[in-house]
């Protein structure tokens, strides 16, 4: 019998992944992990997993690929009798340019399309890809679809998406794309489940990771978010600077004479939380440590956001709701807490002990604005798209960009 849907969420560091089983409309979830820490002491954990036995094991001592994460992966599907019964696998890609707004078959040529974007999200496109590429050959019989963290902001208003650059360059592709979007896809399905076809109203979503963005949403639509034409912009992020003032990005050019690939490393793996503090990228870490850089990065992160609240705010005349999200917005009360301080001129009330258990909603009863907590899921999103999608190939002109 082939009646399941393997989910493949890879990320820089990560690779998640779970099981659904296909209920009619409805994903059951069969089992969910992820092997974490690739580059430390990689650890493969499975947590839920109807009527089957946890795993929290070590995978090595030493740094990893992705290609021995996903042999992990492969063993529990294989030790849980899963393997035969995987006749799809959706895969998180997280860059899908102009063409991919929707669940697509990767085949030859939607791959193709797909490797153009690598540049736009180096620390993301080409692992999801390799990740396609060892599943397809675990299960030569499943189909491949992607599903894209740039498609839900696919609605924003055209003036959302352009920069102020010359014409040729917004119709060659130079435009916001915003990321995050099945998490964010997720959240609005959850805000639909509590306030009906309203969606919360005028939303803003703090997804709080490795990655951080903030999504505005009018009932349950993307209007506005953080991250741009790649996954640098906006929030100050664990290792990536967010907004820049691209000045800075000509000096390093030009004065200091960096390459381009030394820009990479230093824009998407040596900033942010990390850069700031020299001491981690990881919020906990930076929480536990009495650095007083580590004081003022966990600040600029917070001073950021409040910011960049006060901005989507703007844009959508007013704030009904507010959503926190993923590691940090899910498990970081201080953090929360210190953001809606920096918000509370917009209405924002929290709770103190509602705030410090970490339940749904944590505002108090004056608050002008529901905050709620909601827990990520990525791989609950993907399984959505693929119960939705029929068709075998939807045209795409898969030209990249120019
Ligand atoms: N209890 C906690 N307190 C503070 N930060 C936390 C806690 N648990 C996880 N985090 C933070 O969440 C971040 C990772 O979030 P996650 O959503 O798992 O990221 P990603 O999927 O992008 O790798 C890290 O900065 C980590 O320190
Ligand atoms: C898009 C992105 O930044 O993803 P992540 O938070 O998983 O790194
Ligand atoms: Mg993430």
């Amino acid at each position: 019998m082939t009646d399941a849907i393997l989910v493949l969420n890879g990320g820089s560091s990560s690779l998640k992944f779970a099981v659904f089983e296909r209920h009619g409309e409805l994903p059951l979830l069969l089992l969910r992990g992820n092997v974490s820490s690739l580059g430390q002491q990689p650890r493969l954990r499975v947590d839920a997993a109807a009527g089957r036995s946890k795993i929290d094991r070590s995978l090595d001592e030493a740094p990893i690929g992705m290609g021995k994460a996903f042999a992990g992966v492969a063993s529990v599907l294989a030790e849980n009798d899963l393997l035969r019964r995987i006749d799809r696998v959706g895969h998180r890609i997280v860059h899908g340019g102009r063409d991919f707004t929707e669940a697509t078959l990767l085949d030859e040529r939607t791959l193709k399309a797909l490797r153009l974007l690598e540049p736009l999200a180096p620390i993301h496109q080409r692992i999801n890809l390799e990740i396609v590429a060892l599943a397809a050959e675990l299960l030569p019989q499943a189909l491949q679809i992607g599903c894209f963290d740039t498609a839900f902001h696919s609605t924003r208003p055209e003036l959302a998406k352009i920069y102020g650059l010359p014409r040729a360059m917004t119709e060659a592709g130079i435009v916001s794309y915003g990321f995050h979007g099945l998490s964010y896809s997720h959240i609005a399905a959850k805000l639909h489940d509590r306030y009906g076809a309203g969606a919360g109203g005028r939303t803003i979503v703090a997804h709080l990771g490795s990655g951080a963005s903030l999504c505005a949403m009018d009932a349950g639509r993307s209007v506005a978010t953080t991250m741009g034409f790649s996954t640098l912009d906006g929030l100050v992020m664990s290792t990536r600077c967010g907004a820049l003032d691209p000045g800075v990005i000509l000096h390093l050019l030009r004065e200091r004479r960096l390459s381009g690939d030394e820009l990479v490393t230093l824009l998407y793996e040596q900033s942010g939380l990390l850069g700031v503090s020299g001491v981690s990228g990881d919020m906990r870490t930076l929480i536990a440590s009495d650095d007083p850089a580590a004081a003022e990065a966990v600040d600029l992160f917070v001073y950021r956001i409040g910011r960049e609240i006060g901005s989507l705010a703007a844009a959508m005349g007013g704030l009904d709701t507010l959503v926190f999200t993923a590691g940090i917005g899910e498990n970081a009360p201080l953090v929360r807490e210190r953001i809606c301080v920096a918000a509370a001129w917009l209405g924002i009330g929290l709770d103190e002990e509602r705030n410090q258990e970490g339940g749904e909603l944590v505002s108090n009863a004056t608050s002008r604005v529901d905050v709620l907590v909601i827990p990520a899921d990525e791989e609950g999103a993907v399984a959505a798209e693929m119960l939705v999608f029929r068709s075998a190939a939807p045209p795409s002109t898969g030209e990249g960009l120019r």
